[in-house]
């Protein structure tokens, strides 16, 4: 459990940054200029603000209050930043055993070697590396140095496409198998979709939400705030069977969905993100069309925008769904809350980096 409280000012800016989150994964989500990095900074007590309270798992940090304020050092925090920040005379096993004691390593060196599956790594120099790997050597690094918490400020954003793809499985599994918190920041939708069991929305130094993540993406008031084309709902879903054409058939809340093959044994959890401008709606159940996937649901929130948009939240199951059309089509249809409907979307309008491992 995290517990912030944060009252900050300089000139031309005010945080003003409340919010307390369970284990797991808390994404701090924000555009630009938002205070992510002055938030975490303030955590990691790199930066002393005007007020805060700060504490994790009960331990206070910082109370200004009571004149409490731990310096960096002794807040046992571990720290990821956007580079790796190895040292490039040492191997990746040397970089690893910074800072900890040199023998025995124990089981924890074993299992977060396992986690983020760089055993094969351990000899080799950083400069070898993959940007990929070497984040995943920057974070064994910071699990190793046994953390309270673990604090990521946007660890993927010097990626490229392929090597983020490649390094979220194992932020999956940091977040499925780590028991310590993590603080993660981000501005990319699909990033904190994957990854997030809770989401807290800033903008210009305020938190305008928090909530569990398919709270949040299913909220047609935030798709403003998330960016109209990131906009999309988090669903949990199943997998059912890999079929022969290629096709993995999933069960969700509102039914069956039908994607390209997904990666997974058949009846592990997965995350799927549906993005609203891929979903159509209709009122009768629709035939002979190529899209595979049509689930029913009764609208339960219209959210007109200012230009010709709008979106529109439809309970599937217990989960809700978003769909962004146009307000023609809202007053064509003559929607309105409690209608029923057919959400539509085609299998390939799922992108394989919008499909994860669902929380264990
Ligand atoms: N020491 C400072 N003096 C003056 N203004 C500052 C100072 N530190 C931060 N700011 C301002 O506070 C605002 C928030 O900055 P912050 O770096 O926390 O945002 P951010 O959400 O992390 O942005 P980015 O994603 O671009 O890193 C910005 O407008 C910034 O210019």
């Amino acid at each position: 459990m995290i517990e912030i409280c944060i009252r900050h000012e300089v000139p031309g800016f005010a945080l003003t940054c409340d919010f307390t989150a369970p284990a797991g994964v808390t994404c701090l989500f924000g555009h630009s200029g938002s205070g992510k990095t002055t938030v975490v900074n303030a955590v990691a007590g790199l930066l002393r603000p005007d007020a805060a309270r700060i504490s994790v798992n009960g331990r206070m940090l910082e109370d200004s209050g009571a004149g409490l304020w731990l310096p960096p050092h002794q807040r046992r925090i571990g720290y990821v930043f956007q580079d790796a920040r190895l040292f490039p005379h040492m191997t990746v096993a040397g970089n690893l055993a910074y800072g900890i004691p040199k023998e025995p390593k124990g089981a924890a060196w074993d299992r977060v070697i396992g986690i983020l599956g760089i055993e094969a790594l351990l000899e080799r120099k950083p400069r070898s590396l993959s940007g990929g790997e070497q984040q995943r050597v920057a974070i064994g690094r910071a699990l190793l140095s046994g953390p309270d918490l673990l604090l990521m400020d946007e660890p993927l954003a010097a990626l490229d496409g392929p090597r983020k793809d490649e390094i979220l499985p194992y932020l999956e599994r940091l977040r499925d198998e780590v028991q310590i918190p993590i603080l993660y920041v981000s501005h990319a939708v699909s990033e904190v979709a994957r990854l997030a069991t809770t989401v807290v929305l800033l903008e210009r130094g305020r938190v305008v939400r928090s909530g569990p993540v398919s709270e949040i993406f299913a909220d047609p008031t935030l798709v403003p705030v998330l960016g109209a084309r990131d906009a999309g709902a988090v669903l949990e879903a199943r997998i059912v069977r890999h079929h022969d054409d290629g096709l993995t058939e999933l069960s969700c809340a509102g039914g069956t969905l039908w994607l390209p093959q997904v990666n997974g044994a058949e009846g592990s959890g997965l995350r799927v993100r549906i993005s609203a401008s891929e979903v159509m709606l209709a009122k009768e159940r629709p035939e002979g069309i190529s899209a595979l996937n049509v689930l029913e649901g009764m609208v339960s929130a219209i959210r007109i925008g200012d230009g010709p948009g709008a979106v529109v939240q439809l309970q599937v199951g217990d989960a809700q769904l978003l769909a962004r059309i146009t307000r023609r089509s809202v007053e064509a249809m003559g929607l309105n809350e409690g209608a029923r409907v057919y959400a539509v979307a085609k299998s390939v309008a799922v992108a394989r980096a919008d499909v994860g491992a669902g929380i264990r």
